[in-house]
């Protein structure tokens, strides 16, 4: 490829539109499970009995174990990369992936019709939780190594693409709500989305071999897939030197830091900055974790408390939310519109707007200081109409408005800040860390999405 000047050009955008479906197919299964969770809560919390004085229901805490189960497989897929990822051929890792993911979503849509005992639904619905998840991150980490040889704008398209499957799911539950179908043809129809959508994604992922753009650029992954070490940096050209040097330790994972490079700092299309054509001069060793830790701790504490704070309230605690105007045709719109709409779209808002505005500095006190200011949200979401409630803490938000407010400004500095910390980071450091960077970080968005998952559940007992 050295010297090549036909360097072939992405027709009709083909390639970009590949990779948005791409990343639109990576957060279906986490977006589609959590915006059907009136849907699961429906078939849980049937069985009522009396102990004598009062009515008691099995409560199976659904919305706390669905958000853990969906995003422990993120952080320990983020962890179990190194090994993973060297054993296993990449077009396997992505194909296989999506295959899973359709299986499991298939099983989900057949199990709408078919009754079944709550505690077995429980189990099951868990268990398939948990492994599309699974699945879900490994395809995630592995399309983002692929992203990450194609230039830097489509990084930043696979981005866009991640934060629409929550707005596509959360419509796709209204118009399953506005259909005249009964409840469960809906539910059926609602879960037949996501088949439809990972079959997509899998249809898209084998055109791309056949696009001479990809084609050209995705090349330079199988060399590495081949076992290209050292000795074919050694010998590669200047040019293609700094490529394949970007992506050979973008996979070939050392250890946590060197995450699924998940890729959020991409979205500002600072994230593969090493992809650039670096300059022909050796290159310079790289300098450890540690080192590279000690330079963008604040960031990585930021990424982290962002996503701790909206995990451990959202969905967990938003979605039992009630509208203040109930009997009515809106109280069946009510948690799609003003908890899920409002949240994904919002969110999706925050993310894009740090193209236009990045306050404040990376260097600021102020940055951390408005991360942590944040957790504001906790309490002010805890005191909107949420039930049923299990402690006397009062309902100082009851009406509709004020939670949509809430919502929205919850939304819209989780997508910002979220964006900020990541793009920020590999700022700090030298360009020849700037993945080491970008990896550590994805680690701790990861560990924040967890973390904020534990911490849904005493929150949710709180209220
Ligand atoms: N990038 C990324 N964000 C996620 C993932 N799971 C949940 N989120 C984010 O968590 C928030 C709540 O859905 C949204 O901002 C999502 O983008 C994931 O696997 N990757």
């Amino acid at each position: 490829m050295k010297g090549r000047t036909d360097t072939p050009r992405d027709r009709g955008c083909l390639v970009g539109i590949i990779f948005f479906i791409l990343g639109l197919g990576t957060l279906l299964p986490w977006n589609f499970f959590m915006t059907a969770s009136l849907y699961f809560q429906g078939r849980l919390n049937t069985t009522e009995w009396s102990n004598g004085t009062s009515v008691v229901r099995k409560e199976y805490y659904f919305n706390n174990w669905m958000t853990l189960l969906s995003q422990l497989p993120l952080l320990l897929f983020t962890l179990l990369n190194s090994f993973l990822y060297q054993r296993i051929s990449e077009a396997m890792r992505i194909a296989g992936s999506l295959v899973f993911i359709l299986l499991l979503f298939v099983l989900t849509a057949a199990l709408v019709k078919v009754p079944m005992e709550q505690d077995r639904f429980f189990d099951v619905t868990m268990a398939t939780i948990w492994f599309i998840n699974s699945f879900g991150a490994v395809l995630q980490g592995s399309l983002f190594g692929l992203v990450g040889l194609l230039p830097q704008k489509y990084s930043a398209v696979f981005m866009s693409g991640q934060g629409l499957a929550g707005t596509f799911a959360a419509v796709a539950m209204l118009l399953a709500l506005a259909s005249d179908a009964d409840s469960e043809s809906a539910a059926l129809g609602y879960f037949v989305t996501p088949c439809v959508g990972t079959l997509l994604t899998l249809f898209s992922y084998l055109l791309l071999p056949r696009l001479d753009f990809a084609q050209y650029h995705l090349n330079k992954s199988s060399k590495y897939e081949l076992g290209a070490t050292d000795e074919l940096l050694k010998e590669s050209g200047a040019v293609e030197n700094g490529k394949l040097n970007g992506h050979a330790n973008g996979s070939a994972s050392k250890g946590p830091a060197e995450g699924e490079g998940e890729g959020e700092p991409a979205a500002d299309g600072t994230k593969h900055a090493f992809l650039s054509l670096e300059p022909a001069e050796p290159a310079q060793a790289k300098a450890s974790v540690m080192e590279v830790f000690k330079k963008i701790w604040v960031m990585a504490f930021c990424v982290t408390f962002v996503f701790t704070v909206t995990l451990s309230v959202f969905p967990a605690v938003t979605v039992d939310v009630m509208t203040a105007f109930p009997g009515g045709k809106w109280e069946r719109f009510f948690i799609s519109v003003c908890c899920f709409l409002t949240f994904n779209i919002n969110d999706w808002l925050g993310r894009t707007v740090t193209t236009l505005v990045r306050w404040p500095a990376k260097e600021s006190r102020l940055f951390p200081l408005l991360v942590v200011s944040r957790v504001v949200f906790v309490p002010l979401l805890m005191l909107c109409n949420v039930q049923p409630r299990r402690s006397s803490l009062p309902v100082l938000f009851s009406h509709d408005a004020a939670f949509a407010v809430i919502m929205t400004l919850f939304s819209v500095s989780s997508g910002y800040f979220v964006c900020l910390s990541m793009s920020y980071a590999p700022q700090l450091v030298a360009q020849k860390d700037a993945e080491t960077a970008g990896a550590l970080m994805t680690f701790f968005l990861a560990l924040g999405l967890s973390i904020g998952a534990a911490l849904s559940f005493p929150l949710r007992t709180l209220v």
